[in-house]
């Protein structure tokens, strides 16, 4: 509870201002209902008496406006919560988005599968719900109490005990059911990451489950997880409704104890009824508060678990693989020197030496699995090596500033990822670049066939990760945002995969006459294309088998 407590406490770290102000506002709400119990002891214990009914008829009406009055103070305070509870989850967010960049691809590798969109998304979105509905009343419900608290106790000490009785039991409650809370709100999130991760991955192989015919085998498989996740909600909703029904039982107690212990009094003769029906007015207003304080708890203690999960991707104890500063105009010369790499204990790639000289073509050929997609990676610079170094124009990656490096690559990778938009947008990929240039892109990928088919040209929408496309008009898509801004290196991984021959020739010449000469590391299966390449390296049990395969 005490780690719930500070996990909220540093993501409300910037509204302290308006959060002081909420508690203000909560005093002042407090203190307008001052009045108003003393208000409440004049009807019986004076204007009763002498059968003012014109006294009883102001009194209630003042009491009345300290209510309007003392509502309205509260509705101002909810306000400022709620600016200052969606100011937090903005920051939030975007501080998520900013880790989420910089957090390198060998995290990623390890998380579980689900994870990362479950805390992105479900957890961000339960937290803004819970701080914005529980917190926006709990907070200004703890001062109310404080307060109704101090007020109770200047009315009358001895029924205050009373009352104050009930916060033993209720705390030894919250400890207990709280725990209890957290423990299933793990599993129940735990359960919530596997249907997100299966929605993700059923939605992307929806067509393939289709042709496959395992729609059954499948579905099967998902209404497991879906009756998992339900159980787990059920386990959570019983226990969370569980505490709720206790608090509130115990809170009822305590208002009971007090009427009767008041009741003796007022009979002994040593409390006016006055007296304890304003008391019980303040009691009551302080048992409300206290309802809303505990009742809000185990929102507080879902939303806490919530946090703890966004808290541990955002203090990830992930390096980026280099945290170089470096900036160097490079002419397109990567060396790898001795490289080794694996994945986990077993070495995958061994004492790997690899050079691309300016301007040159060299073709990474090999059979599945060999490793050629984990050289283009070390080439970016995604992970780093275990042992050995990776050079640009001579420079140790350590040295340099990778961002700025990769700014000088282009790259098609295996999976082709492009967001919903137009052709354009795609080609340009939040780059800056005119019309002409994205044009003059397009025609060296070989992609301005595919946007002459095209009836919005340009402006037509490729649909999600480019779903409106075929494999090889998105392929040449994705060429053209490669060579948008005459990169130094251009790295291919398969790029001839979707290619039909006419393409892979107008590809193959491309590289060859691009006038700016970037050097260019294609991995590739297909025979067109290595032979087109200056060299070809063979890649086989993790080292250069065949070390240079001059082509003939
Ligand atoms: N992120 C990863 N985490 C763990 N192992 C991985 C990861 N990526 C690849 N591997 C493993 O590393 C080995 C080499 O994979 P890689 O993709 O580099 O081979 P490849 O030569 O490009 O294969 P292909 O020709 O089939 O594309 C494979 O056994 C693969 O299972």
């Amino acid at each position: 509870m005490r780690a719930a407590v500070r996990a909220y406490a540093q993501l409300l770290d910037g509204a302290h201002r308006l959060l002081a102000l909420s508690v203000v506002l909560s005093v002042v709400q407090s203190l307008v209902l001052l009045p108003a119990a003393l208000l409440v002891r004049r009807i019986f214990d004076t204007d009763l008496p002498h059968h003012d009914s014109t006294g009883v008829t102001w009194t209630g009406a003042a009491v009345l406006v300290l209510y309007v009055l003392s509502a309205l103070v509260g509705l101002a305070n909810r306000w400022v919560v709620v600016i200052a509870t969606k100011d937090a989850m903005t920051r939030l967010r975007t501080r998520l988005w900013h880790r989420l960049y910089e957090l390198p691809r060998g995290w990623y590798d390890a998380q579980e599968p689900g994870r990362v969109h479950g805390s992105v998304v479900q957890d961000t979105e339960r937290l803004d719900l819970v701080i914005s509905q529980s917190l926006s009343v709990f907070l200004p419900a703890v001062v109310v109490t404080a307060a109704l608290g101090v007020l109770a106790a200047v009315l009358d000490p001895l029924l205050t005990l009373v009352l104050a009785g009930v916060l033993p039991l209720l705390t030894l409650l919250s400890r207990w059911l709280g725990a209890v809370v957290e423990r299933y709100a793990q599993d129940w999130h735990r359960h919530f990451d596997r249907f997100s991760a299966e929605v993700t991955q059923g939605l992307r192989g929806m067509v393939m489950v289709t042709a496959l015919g395992t729609a059954e085998a499948e579905l099967a498989r998902r209404t497991r997880t879906v009756e998992a996740l339900s159980e787990s909600g059920r386990r959570l909703a019983w226990r969370v409704s569980a505490w709720t029904i206790a608090q509130g039982t115990v809170a009822a107690g305590a208002g009971i104890a007090v009427l009767v212990v008041g009741g003796r009094e007022v009979s002994a003769g040593s409390l006016t009824i006055g007296a304890l029906l304003s008391f019980y007015a303040i009691a009551a207003l302080l048992l409300r508060s206290v309802s809303t304080v505990v009742g809000a708890l185990p929102a507080l203690v879902t939303g806490g678990a919530s946090l703890r999960r966004v808290q541990e991707v955002l203090d990830a104890d992930a390096e980026p693989p280099y945290r170089g500063t470096r900036r160097i105009e490079f002419s397109g010369d990567v060396r790898l020197e001795g490289v080794s790499f694996g994945y986990d204990e077993r070495p995958l790639i061994r004492d790997l030496d690899l050079v691309l000289r300016p301007g040159e073509r060299v073709a990474l050929v090999g059979p599945n699995g060999a490793g050629k997609s984990t050289v283009t990676a070390l080439v970016l610079g995604l992970y780093r090596p275990q042992s050995g170094v990776v050079r640009a124009d001579g420079v140790a990656y350590d040295e340099l500033d990778l961002a700025h490096l990769r700014a000088r690559f282009g790259v098609v990778l295996q999976e082709l990822v492009l967001a919903d938009g137009t052709v354009a947008e795609a080609i340009r990929h939040g780059r800056e670049a005119t019309m002409e240039q994205v044009r003059l892109a397009a025609r060296r990928a070989g992609a301005d066939a595919v946007v002459a088919g095209l009836a919005d040209g340009y402006d037509a929408r490729i649909g999600e990760e480019g779903s409106l496309l075929s494999g090889g008009q998105r392929q040449r898509i994705g060429l053209a945002r490669a060579l948008l801004g005459e990169p130094r290196l251009v790295v291919l991984d398969e790029p001839t995969t979707h290619l039909d021959d006419a393409a892979i020739a107008h590809l193959l010449t491309t590289l060859a006459e691009l006038p700016w000469r970037p050097s260019v590391l294609v991995v590739t299966h297909d025979s067109a294309a290595a032979a087109s390449a200056d060299r070809v390296v063979v890649l086989r049990d993790g080292r250069t088998a065949a070390q240079e395969v001059p082509v003939p």
